[in-house]
């Protein structure tokens, strides 16, 4: 469902910040990115998302696929996000792919009551009813945890853990085949880690999982990516690359 192949982007003048990253998440794959500060791990996601900033020259093809339905049918066959239009950006963000960022407002609009955000973004995808579209974003809310009693706050009337978990439920409002989260784990919510590996499961959404900590990784998903230096520095099971069976040399080393 994402394929990156070759990836490189330059910001500004200076040397690349992502250096032919290659990596793939197949129809419900867990991969896990993984990586030191500053390796790379969230342009990697900004990439997929097609918010790389304004400046940023790239090679390569990042391309994104859609659902897999039973029987094997693609609902939407893969397609290279890099140059693509901001209005098929805007299609396929949400549809395809979706994000739960580290940013403290995780891309909630803060002029919005949160229910009404989820509602507005349920009814984009599915084209229900005011009435349908209301009971779908209530059992969303209450499916993360947080509960329809939030549904008439603004955002910045949440704490933070609570507003990642609104940020998952608008995520998956559209119902993406792959969702990437950022850094999930560092909002001091306990039970995030279990929701999203329930939310995943039951829906049998893709999963790219960036996080610092190895064994927040361990914990969800299969595979794991290591970026050093914007460069893929291993790729693998999660038991051998653990072992470090997989790991290939550091390219920058020596
Ligand atoms: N908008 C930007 N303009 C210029 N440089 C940037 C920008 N965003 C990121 N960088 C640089 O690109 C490199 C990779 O950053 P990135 O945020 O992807 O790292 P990361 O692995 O996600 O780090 P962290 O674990 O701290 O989130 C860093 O050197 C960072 O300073």
């Amino acid at each position: 469902m994402i394929e990156i192949d070759g990836l490189t982007v330059r910001l500004g003048d200076r040397p690349p910040v992502l250096r032919r990253v290659s990596l793939s998440v197949a129809p419900g794959e867990r991969v896990g990115l993984t990586g030191a500060p500053g390796a790379g791990k969230s342009l990697t996601a900004l990439a997929v998302m097609g918010l790389l900033p304004g400046d940023a020259r790239t090679s390569g093809r990042v391309l994104v696929g859609g659902r897999v339905l039973v029987g094997g049918h693609v609902l939407g066959g893969p397609r290279d996000v890099l140059g693509m239009r901001e209005r098929e950006l805007a299609r396929l963000r949400g549809d395809r792919v979706a994000m739960v960022s580290q940013e403290p407002m995780n891309g909630l609009d803060p002029k919005l009551r949160v229910g009404r955000q989820v509602m507005l973004a349920v009814r984009q995808h599915r084209g229900l009813s005011r009435a349908e579209a209301r009971t779908r974003t209530a059992a969303l809310l209450r499916r993360v945890e947080v509960g329809p009693d939030v549904s008439g706050a603004y955002p910045r009337d949440l704490p933070q853990w609570q507003r990642q978990r609104v940020a998952l439920a608008l995520a998956l409002a559209r119902d993406p085949a792959t969702l990437i989260c950022d850094e999930p784990a560092t909002t001091r919510d306990a039970g995030v880690l279990e929701l999203i590996d329930w939310l995943v499961t039951e829906r049998r959404t893709g999963l790219l999982l960036i996080s610092r900590d190895e064994d927040v990784v361990a914990r969800m998903c299969g595979r794991v990516v290591e970026l050093r230096g914007g460069r893929v520095v291993r790729d693998g099971p999660l038991t051998e690359a653990l072992e470090g069976a997989m790991e290939r040399p550091d390219p920058d080393a020596g």
